[in-house]
């Protein structure tokens, strides 16, 4: 039986908050998602001190939804409506703008995005090694970490301090590993979990583009979030994007979500340069057997069906893991995958997209 939003909805408008309101009616459901029998929600608390008596709210709601024909999984979320995060002194966040709503850094010459239909398929271990090729290159690199609910840049690169804003309007980057570096993770504690509205993410986003230094940058790489929401659709529209990579693994559950997002680029009329495939196999270090653990040939396939370049096609490779999470990208090294970074970055540098 299929769930819809609407008999969700339906459940937990039967709920009664103390007030006598449902949570439909007083907007205290947001970001509802129902997927396959799985359906996921916030329930955003009015202010912090009302988020900490509202735990059983919480747990009703997950039980009520839990109740509805067909729902296999449910995970509700408890946040606060959060006041903006505090920079140093910078108030994040907020809405756009309107007077400012082009967002394109001045003295940055190419900007390309990094984007995947699904999460975890390694477009941020992408990004960061992207970039630090690049820069090995010797090309001035920037990169954002637009990945606003999932930031992993600063954990890639091994920083933690927070960038500096000398006269609270400013942003100073930060530089690693030869790479201009932005991130709203560095603005936030590593373990705040950030559940923002489209318009202060929109807000944040449009910070991080025109108020950060970026200075003279021959590119600057921006780390999407995964899928084909806001942050694609604000980018594609107020900035002028060089043009998007797009990251997928060889299964098909990550390639069907990678050709939204192509059609997410291809209807923002922003022209995509290609395609990665990540995580394409595994050679066995020992025997040199290869396993094609998620599959085989369905990136190769859509590019070519898409008339799209096959970038790269990047191994399952215990190095690129651990480079992660020990902050020093596998690119800086003078292994197999560096020099498969190596030849991305040159063949996009040949391509004359940077
Ligand atoms: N080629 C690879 N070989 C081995 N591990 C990898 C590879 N690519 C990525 N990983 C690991 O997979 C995990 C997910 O990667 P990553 O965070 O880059 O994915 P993502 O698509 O950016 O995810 P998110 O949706 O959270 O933004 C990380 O632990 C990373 O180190």
């Amino acid at each position: 039986m299929t769930v819809t939003v609407e008999a969700v909805k339906a459940a937990l408008s039967r709920l009664a908050l103390p007030d006598g309101n449902d949570p439909i009616s007083a907007d205290l459901i947001r970001a509802l998602n129902v997927e396959d029998g799985v359906v996921r929600f916030v329930v955003e608390a009015p202010s912090a001190e009302m988020a900490k008596v509202m735990e059983p709210f919480r747990a009703a709601a997950e039980a009520a939804v839990r109740a509805v024909p067909g729902v296999r999984q449910v995970s509700a979320v408890l946040t606060a409506h959060a006041p903006a995060p505090k920079a140093p002194s910078l108030k994040m966040g907020g809405h756009m703008k309107p007077q400012e709503t082009r967002m394109n850094p001045p003295g940055v010459k190419s900007i390309i995005a990094i984007g995947s239909g699904k999460g975890g398929v390694g477009k941020s271990t992408v990004s960061s090694n992207l970039a630090v090729a690049l820069a090995r290159a010797g090309k001035r690199v920037g990169l954002l970490d637009a990945d606003i609910h999932g930031p992993s840049q600063p954990r890639m690169f091994g920083v933690t301090k927070r960038p500096a804003s000398p006269d609270g309007k400013t942003i100073i980057p930060l530089v690693a590993h030869g790479v201009t570096l932005m991130s709203i993770g560095l603005m936030l504690p590593e373990d705040k979990a950030v559940i923002w509205r489209g318009p202060m993410l929109m807000g944040a986003l449009q910070q991080m583009m025109t108020q950060v230094q970026w200075g003279e940058l021959d590119v600057l790489l921006i780390d999407l979030p995964p899928g084909t929401g806001d942050v694609q659709l604000t980018l594609g529209q107020k900035t002028d994007l060089t043009g998007a990579i797009v990251v997928s693994t060889p299964q098909d559950v990550a390639m069907i979500d990678a050709k939204k997002a192509l059609d997410a680029f291809a209807s923002l009329k922003v022209p995509v340069l290609g395609l990665i495939e990540n995580m394409s196999m595994f050679k066995c270090p020992d025997c040199g057997f290869e396993a094609h653990i998620f599959g085989e040939g369905g990136v190769q396939a859509e590019a070519t069906r898409l008339g799209l370049p096959l970038l790269a096609a990047l191994p399952i490779d215990l190095d690129t893991r651990l480079g992660g999470d020990a902050g020093r990208p596998v690119a800086l090294g003078d292994g197999n995958m560096a020099k498969a970074y190596a030849q991305l970055a040159d063949r996009m540098i040949q391509g004359g997209v940077v």
